[in-house]
């Protein structure tokens, strides 16, 4: 069980391009919470991650993590969080098992195929990430959820190119995350099956 966390966003406004993209939003996250940041192509969802990562600059407002402004001091932050793009990250060159230690290596060979074999990619181990489907790539980084101790977890657009068995798997993992006092802030286009998330939605 993780200890308890929590994001506090204020009156956050973005600009990116001469373009506003949250107007003074508000919200709380803390362990335990799903968030599910909605909104059009373009309202600002993958920017509005990035801003609360501290890998954006913010107009106005403030962000805090556990009582700590981000602005001054996000090494807490960025010691807790996993964040999962809207690219996937996978290097064609490697197989799926050099990716996996690429991007988890202090993590034991036996947890990383355990880890495959959630994903109905144990087969593919030794396989170039090059020569996979996009929804096997997409499939490879997610490996990074079952091998994380990361608390919060943001992801962007984690369902592209999944079929209905990897969306299943996937709302189950991140169900786990949320009921050790795990939190999640994500983005979707695609209707969820299994989870309630809160929705923070931003207009165009
Ligand atoms: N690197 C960048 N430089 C300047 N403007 C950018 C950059 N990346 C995105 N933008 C602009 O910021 C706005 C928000 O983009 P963002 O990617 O955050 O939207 P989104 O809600 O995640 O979109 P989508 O649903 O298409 O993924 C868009 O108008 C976009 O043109």
């Amino acid at each position: 069980m993780y200890k308890p966390i929590n994001l506090q966003i204020k009156h956050l406004c973005i600009e990116r391009g001469e373009r506003l993209l949250c107007q003074k939003l508000s919200f709380t996250v803390e362990g335990g919470e799903l968030i599910r940041i909605a909104g059009e192509n373009g309202s600002g969802k993958s920017s509005l991650m990035k801003a609360l990562l501290g890998w954006l600059p913010i107009e106005e407002g403030t962000i805090e993590f556990n009582g700590e402004d981000i602005s001054v001091h996000r090494d807490s932050l960025l010691a807790e969080q996993l964040y999962i793009g809207h690219a996937t990250g996978i290097k064609d060159i490697f197989t799926v098992q050099e990716n996996l230690s690429l991007y988890c290596p202090n993590s034991h060979e036996s947890d990383r195929l355990e880890a495959l074999r959630n994903l109905n990619l144990a087969d593919f181990e030794d396989t170039p990430a090059g020569d996979l489907s996009a929804g096997q790539k997409r499939r490879v980084a997610l490996t990074r959820l079952w091998l994380t101790d990361k608390q919060i977890w943001f992801l962007d657009e984690p369902f592209t190119a999944l079929d209905a068995q990897g969306t299943l798997t996937l709302e189950h993992r991140i169900k786990e995350h949320l009921a050790s006092g795990g939190a999640v802030i994500m983005t979707t286009h695609q209707p969820l099956q299994t989870l309630l998330p809160k929705i923070i939605e931003l207009k165009t």
